[in-house]
C-alpha cells in the first residue's frame, strides 16, 4: 500500500518520459510551422507586345511558380508604351518597325530579374491596322513582321513569335481577360465535374462578363448568350477550369474609331462637290487643311476624288453628327433570326459588358462612364455645341489629335452601342466602361499569354480540403490541446484528489 502512495513522478523514468513527450510536441508544432511556410516565392515573367493599330504597348505580366493554375494570381507588373505610331504606319521603311521597340524592350531587362530573362517568353500580336495593310500590300506586312521578329530575336528572352492576330482571337483573348481579371472563371455551378450537363449548357454555367473593345480600326464585342450561336463563324467553345462556355465573338474591321471616322469623312465628301466639307461632328469654328489621301488611302475607304486638299470645317451638331455616322451601318438584309448590322448575327444581348480601350478613353474625357444612356446623349449634344476655341481652353493639356476628335468619336460610340449592338436605355446600364481591372488593365494581351502559356487549365486544378492556414491552425490547435491534457495529466497524477477512488 505504501509503494502505491508513493508520488509516480518522482520515478526518473517517468520524469524521463514526461520530458521525452513534452520534447515530441515541441518538435511536432516547430515542424508544422516551419514546413508550412510559405517558401520564398519565385515569380515568373511573361511579355506580350500588343501591336496596335494606333501605338503599340508592351505589358510585362508576372506570377507565383507555385500557383500558376488558380485564377487571378497572373498580374500586370509593367506597360511601356512605345513611341511613335503603329508599326504598320512602317510599312515604306520596315526596319524601323523592329527599331521603335528597342526602348521598351530594354525597359523590360531592367524590369524582370536577370536571372529569369531566357525562361521569359515574349509574344508579338498584330491587329487590325496589320490586318489592314497584309490585305493592301501582304509583302509590306510581311516585311514589318520580320522586322519586328528580328528586333525581339536579339534580347535574352524566349522569343515566342510576332503574328497578327485573327479579330476572332483578339475578341476570344479580351473576353477572357476581364473575366480572369474579375475572377468568374472561380464560381462552380454547383455540378460536380464529371457530371455531363444538359445541352442548354449556358444557362447553367457561371455568370461571365462580355468584352466591347474598341480600337482604331477594328471593334470586337463578345460574349455568353442565352440562345445557341447559329453562325459558326462566331461561335468558340471553351472549356476553362471545368466549365463549359459557349462564347459569340464578333470583329468589325474598319469599325474601330480611326478608320470609322474616315469612312464618314469619304461618304461626307461624296456628298458634295466642293471641297470644303461643313463637319456636325466637329466643334464649331474648328477649320483644318486636310489630304485626301490621309483618308483615300485606307483600304476602309473605296470613294476617290481628283483633288488633293479640302478644307474641313465644324459645325458641332450631334443629331446630324449621328445621322451621317449613321450611313456607315447597314441595317438591312439580315440572313439570320437577328443581327446586329451589314448582315453579321448576333444574338441577344446578355448579361454585364466590359467596355475598354477607346470605348473607356472616350467616355472618361466625356464623364460619361456612369450616367444612363438619355444623360449621355444629353451631355454629348451639349460638349459638342461648345465652341472649338472653348474647347481648347478648357482642355489645354489634352493633344490635339485626341480632343478635336472626342464630338466624333462620343457619337460614333453611341451610334454603334445603341444602334449597331442594339444597346437599349434598360440595358445601358450594364455596360461599365473600364480601364483597368485591379492593376492589371483590360485588353487582349493577358488572355492570350494566359493561353499560349497554358495558365489556365482546362479542369479546376485539385485543391487541398484544407487551405495552408487553415492546417498549420489545425496543427497548432491540436499539440497546444495535447500540451494542455499532458499539463493537466502532469497536476493530477500525484493527488489523492485525482487518485483517492483506486486507492481506497
Ligand atoms: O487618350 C486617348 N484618348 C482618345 N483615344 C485614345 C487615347 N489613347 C488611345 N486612344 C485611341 O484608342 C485606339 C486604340 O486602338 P489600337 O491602336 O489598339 O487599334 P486596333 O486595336 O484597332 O489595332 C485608337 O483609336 C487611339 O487613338
Ligand atoms: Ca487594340
Amino acid at each position: 500500500l505504501l509503494e502505491m502512495k508513493k508520488n509516480p513522478w518522482h520515478s526518473p523514468w517517468v520524469i524521463a518520459l514526461a520530458v521525452l513527450i513534452a520534447l515530441g510536441i515541441i518538435a511536432l508544432v516547430t515542424t508544422a510551422v516551419v514546413q508550412n511556410k510559405p517558401l520564398p516565392k519565385k515569380f515568373k515573367y511573361g511579355i506580350v507586345l500588343d501591336a496596335g493599330s494606333s501605338h503599340t504597348s508592351l505589358y510585362i505580366y508576372e506570377w507565383p511558380a507555385e500557383k500558376q493554375n488558380d485564377t487571378g494570381v497572373v498580374k500586370q507588373l509593367h506597360v511601356c508604351h512605345v513611341k511613335g505610331p503603329g508599326i504598320s504606319s512602317y510599312s515604306t521603311d520596315p526596319k524601323r518597325a523592329g527599331a521603335s521597340l528597342q526602348e521598351c524592350m530594354n525597359e523590360a531587362k531592367v524590369k524582370i530579374p536577370e536571372r529569369r530573362h531566357n525562361e521569359t517568353p515574349v509574344y508579338l500580336g498584330a491587329t487590325a491596322g496589320m490586318r489592314l495593310l497584309r490585305k493592301e500590300n501582304s509583302s509590306a506586312s510581311d516585311k514589318v513582321l520580320s522586322s519586328v521578329a528580328k528586333s525581339l530575336q536579339s534580347y535574352p528572352f524566349q522569343y515566342h513569335g510576332a503574328r497578327i492576330i485573327t479579330g476572332q482571337e483578339e475578341g476570344a483573348y479580351g473576353w477572357i481577360t476581364v473575366n480572369y481579371l474579375s475572377e468568374k472563371f472561380k464560381q462552380s455551378n454547383g455540378f460536380p465535374s464529371d457530371v455531363p450537363l444538359p445541352l442548354s449548357i449556358n444557362t447553367l454555367t457561371p455568370s461571365t462578363m462580355g468584352a466591347l473593345d474598341l480600337g482604331g480600326a477594328s471593334t470586337q464585342i463578345t460574349f455568353v448568350p442565352h440562345e445557341e450561336v447559329v453562325s459558326k463563324d462566331n461561335a468558340l467553345d471553351f472549356r476553362l477550369y471545368g466549365n463549359d462556355y459557349k462564347v459569340y465573338t464578333h470583329s468589325f474591321l474598319c469599325y474601330g474609331k480611326d478608320q470609322a471616322l474616315k469612312v464618314v469623312l469619304a461618304e461626307q465628301l461624296q456628298e458634295n462637290d466642293e471641297d470644303v466639307l461643313v463637319n456636325p461632328c466637329f466643334n464649331k469654328g474648328y477649320t483644318k487643311n486636310m489630304s485626301l489621301s490621309s483618308i483615300y488611302s485606307s483600304p476602309c475607304v473605296s470613294t476617290r476624288r481628283n483633288s488633293s486638299y479640302f478644307f474641313h470645317r465644324g459645325t458641332g451638331n450631334t443629331t446630324q453628327c449621328r445621322e451621317s455616322i449613321r450611313k456607315i451601318f447597314n441595317f438591312t438584309g439580315c440572313p439570320w433570326p437577328r443581327c446586329s448590322f451589314n448582315g453579321i448575327y448576333q444574338p441577344q444581348l446578355q448579361g454585364s459588358f466590359g467596355a475598354f480601350s477607346a470605348f473607356y478613353f472616350v467616355m472618361n474625357f466625356l464623364n460619361l462612364t456612369t450616367t444612363t444612356l438619355e444623360v449621355a446623349k444629353e451631355k454629348l449634344a451639349a460638349y459638342c455645341s461648345l465652341s472649338w476655341k472653348d474647347v481648347k481652353q478648357n482642355y489645354p493639356k489634352i493633344k490635339d489629335k485626341y480632343l478635336e476628335e472626342y464630338c466624333f468619336s462620343g457619337t460614333y460610340i453611341l451610334t454603334l452601342l445603341e444602334e449597331g449592338y442594339n444597346f437599349t436605355s434598360e440595358n445601358w446600364n450594364n455596360i461599365e466602361f473600364i480601364k483597368k481591372i485591379g492593376d492589371s488593365d483590360a485588353g487582349w494581351t493577358l488572355g492570350y499569354m494566359l493561353n499560349l502559356t497554358n495558365l489556365i487549365p482546362a479542369e479546376s486544378p485539385a485543391v487541398p480540403p484544407l487551405p495552408h492556414a487553415g492546417y498549420v491552425a489545425m496543427m497548432v490547435l491540436f499539440s497546444l490541446l495535447l500540451v494542455v491534457l499532458f499539463v493537466i495529466g502532469y497536476k493530477c497524477f500525484g493527488r489523492p484528489s485525482c487518485t483517492s477512488q483506486k486507492y481506497t
